[in-house]
């Protein structure tokens, strides 16, 4: 019998609603068109197979689960997608080849949310009611719909959060002459930093968010101090682990928290037992070869004391539930990351949906008594709201670093940044148009040809492009008889790198004509065709590449980049000629500033990396970060992605628009994840 729907909606109910094999001939004219994966087709297909009177609108709706998980929402939102649904569902994708096949918006015309709630809790393969108790795949909680293991993450990560939350940890006697020795320095009225550290040495979970260069790493290094001084002292020093969800991102912590702790007045004790080398949390769970479980987890919990999980904004769902699995109970996790930021592109915005209230503090009246007491400082004029204890659980242990030391008010950058966090749009094209500030710059472009995308490619000496790499690539390489075990090679490598470091390319989208995909291709031939590359396709001298899947035997990580270098090889025999060979040289990623050089045939999985997307580049910054957006309406523009994109920039920030007005409406879009992350 077909489910009967709203009878008051004249809409006719389409055919693939009324029988279950028109619904799959859908679903696969989609896959074929590259709008779903055949991963989500799959999923409707066996919940088909395993209950055949599985109603076409729950195989439907199960469908667009596992769809939305591929675009990082934990669950389906039932009626979000009634509302919207090509918008919500991000369909059709951008780039995508037209199909002869009905739209979401025109399939689900007629479907009222009650009826589609009812449907899917009449189910056999739905649990809507005590879903803990169930096995069924699929979970139904209100308007939310999940697969049962997302629905697992997103409750055991609440309740290991709601259990680390629960009592504050006492602190020593002079806890508060301690903050004060770490702090001499304060000079901002309240001092962000004091108070962010303070919160987390009483709790067994703190995050520390904030925008580049607010002193996250400064505040962490100086808590560690804190925490640390007493266990060195009583002959037990704490075991601490420092990790980030990306390769790179660990290589930056490694560097930065080396100089912060090589900075601070310590007694040589206290200074070496704070580590400064960071893993990726990958490494740090110990994952294993073809499986999804890792080494540690509840029933072989980390032996350590505090771990500082950098980049937060990075970690997806499943990674916190295994995160916080792994933890042994008395121990202290602390997150540092920028909550507005991109989340990861897997399923969940741990970090953006903790940090939502961050802004407006929400401390209980005896959290902020407590603050002021410990830091001698008064929240009174910080403007703050004033939260429960109880309903605001998370935000007792959430401080906020509002002030930027890298990017203050005399940087383009960092004005442009925060004018795009407040969804300002005229405010932030009024700073990219006014010329006020050098290290922002905006370029229109009309069509993929245009002469100005070029000449910001290849750059100048003021605004570097790529053409400065290639450049040095020629001018340093040593020459023909240095010996292929000579540090030369290595030394030339790391120049390379560095200098192609300086400049990067961020799109919005993969498909498309200002996708990732179609611009490698041109700035490749563009390189080729000025004699700068020797060759566009396969692998050739020069090629950078970013590796996008994980090698544990090649310690190679999802996100490193390597560049294709041709390096001398030793002789295959005693009197033989030296040889050469095309290498890839990845930087170590230790804080060695060492080179390995791979051979081509080894790497696993990689793509050329003139543009990379913006998600890709979190937890990197380039000199010159230049964000190319397509003219198209798309759910993945939004003011978060620009923001993550500005954010990447040190020096230089340059915006490329295929359309006016594109940039106006990324900007006062903010992103809409979909989660039922709360803990109040
Ligand atoms: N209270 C302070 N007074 C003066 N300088 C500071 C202070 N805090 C941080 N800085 C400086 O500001 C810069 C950025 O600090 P830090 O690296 O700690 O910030 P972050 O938030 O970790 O940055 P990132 O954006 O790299 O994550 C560093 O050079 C640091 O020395």
């Amino acid at each position: 019998m077909p489910e009967q729907f709203d009878l008051l909606n004249e809409t006719p109910v389409r055919p693939e609603l009324e029988d279950s094999a028109a619904l799959l001939a859908l679903l696969d004219s989609w896959q074929a068109a590259g709008w779903l994966r055949p991963l989500d087709r799959a999923l409707a297909g066996f919940l088909r197979e395993q209950a055949p009177d599985c109603p076409p609108l729950v195989l439907l709706a199960a469908a667009l689960v596992s769809h939305q998980l591929g675009h990082g929402h934990v669950c389906l939102d039932l009626a979000a997608t009634l509302q919207t649904p090509d918008f919500a569902l991000s369909l059709p994708p951008e780039g995508a080849e037209s199909v002869d096949a009905p739209l979401p918006s025109e399939l689900l015309q007629s479907v009222a949310l009650t009826d589609w709630q009812v449907a899917l809790a009449r189910s056999l393969v739905v649990d809507s009611e005590q879903p803990a108790e169930g096995v069924r795949p699929l979970v139904l909680v209100g308007q939310r719909l999940y697969l049962r293991r997302y629905w697992h993450y997103e409750r055991d990560v609440v309740s290991a959060l709601s259990e680390r939350l629960q009592a504050p940890l006492p602190v020593s006697d002079d806890f508060a002459e301690q903050l004060q020795q770490l702090f001499t320095d304060s000079k901002h009225a309240p001092d962000w930093q004091r108070l962010a550290c303070a919160l987390a040495a009483r709790g067994r979970f703190s995050i520390i968010t904030g925008g580049p260069g607010t002193g996250k790493t400064t505040t962490v290094v100086r808590l560690l101090a804190l925490l640390q001084a007493p266990a060195v002292a009583a002959g037990q020093p704490l075991r601490i682990r420092l990790a980030a969800p990306t390769g790179k991102a660990a290589a930056r912590l490694t560097e930065s928290i080396g100089r912060q702790v090589g900075q601070l007045q310590l007694k040589d004790e206290l200074r070496d037992a704070i580590p400064t080398a960071v893993s990726t949390l990958h490494r740090l769970l110990g994952s294993q070869p073809h499986s999804r479980h890792f080494r540690h987890h509840r029933d072989n919990p980390l032996a350590l004391d505090v771990l500082v999980i950098d980049e937060a904004s990075m970690i997806d769902l499943e990674m916190m539930a295994c995160v916080l699995a792994a933890l042994p109970a008395h121990s202290r996790l602390i997150l540092l990351g920028d909550k507005d930021q991109l989340a990861s592109v897997e399923a969940g915005a741990v970090l953006g949906d903790l940090c939502r209230q961050a802004e407006q503090g929400y401390y209980s009246e005896q959290t902020r008594d407590w603050l002021e007491a410990v830091s001698g400082q008064s929240l009174a004029a910080a403007g703050l709201a004033t939260g429960d204890a109880e309903q605001h659980l998370i935000e007792q242990q959430t401080a906020m670093l509002r002030f930027s030391h890298r990017f203050g008010s005399d940087s383009g950058i960092g004005e442009l940044a925060r004018a795009v966090n407040r969804c300002d749009a005229p405010g932030a094209r009024q700073l990219l148009h006014s010329g006020q500030f050098a290290d922002i710059h905006q370029r229109s472009l009309n069509q993929p040809a245009d002469p100005a995308f070029a000449a910001c490619v290849l750059g100048t000496d003021a605004l570097p492009g790529y053409q400065a790499y290639l450049q040095l690539l020629k001018s340093q390489r040593p020459s023909a008889d240095t010996p292929a075990e000579s540090d030369a090679w290595q030394a030339w490598a790391r120049a390379v790198l560095n200098v192609f470091d300086q400049c990067q390319l961020l799109c919005a989208v993969r498909k498309g004509d200002w996708g990732v995909d179609a611009i490698n291709q041109r700035i490749t031939g563009l390189l080729h065709a000025r004699g700068l590359l020797p060759a566009a396709q396969g692998w050739y001298e020069g090629r950078p590449v970013l590796v996008t899947r994980n090698d544990y035997a090649l310690g190679l990580m999802n996100g490193d980049i390597g560049i294709a270098l041709r390096i001398a090889e030793p002789a295959l025999k005693p009197g033989d000629p030296e040889r050469t060979a095309l290498r890839v040289a990845f930087p170590r990623n230790d804080g060695s500033g060492g080179i390995r050089f791979v051979l081509p045939s080894r790497l696993p999985e990689v793509d050329s990396v003139f543009a990379m997307t913006v998600h890709k580049s979190q937890g990197s910054e380039f000199s010159h970060a230049v964000l190319v957006l397509p003219p198209a309406r798309n759910p993945v523009l939004t003011k978060e992605l620009v923001y993550t994109a500005i954010t990447r920039a040190s020096k230089h920030f340059t915006l490329l628009e295929s359309r006016a007005g594109v940039f106006e409406e990324a900007v006062r879009t903010p992103v809409r994840r979909i989660s039922g992350l709360l803990l109040n």
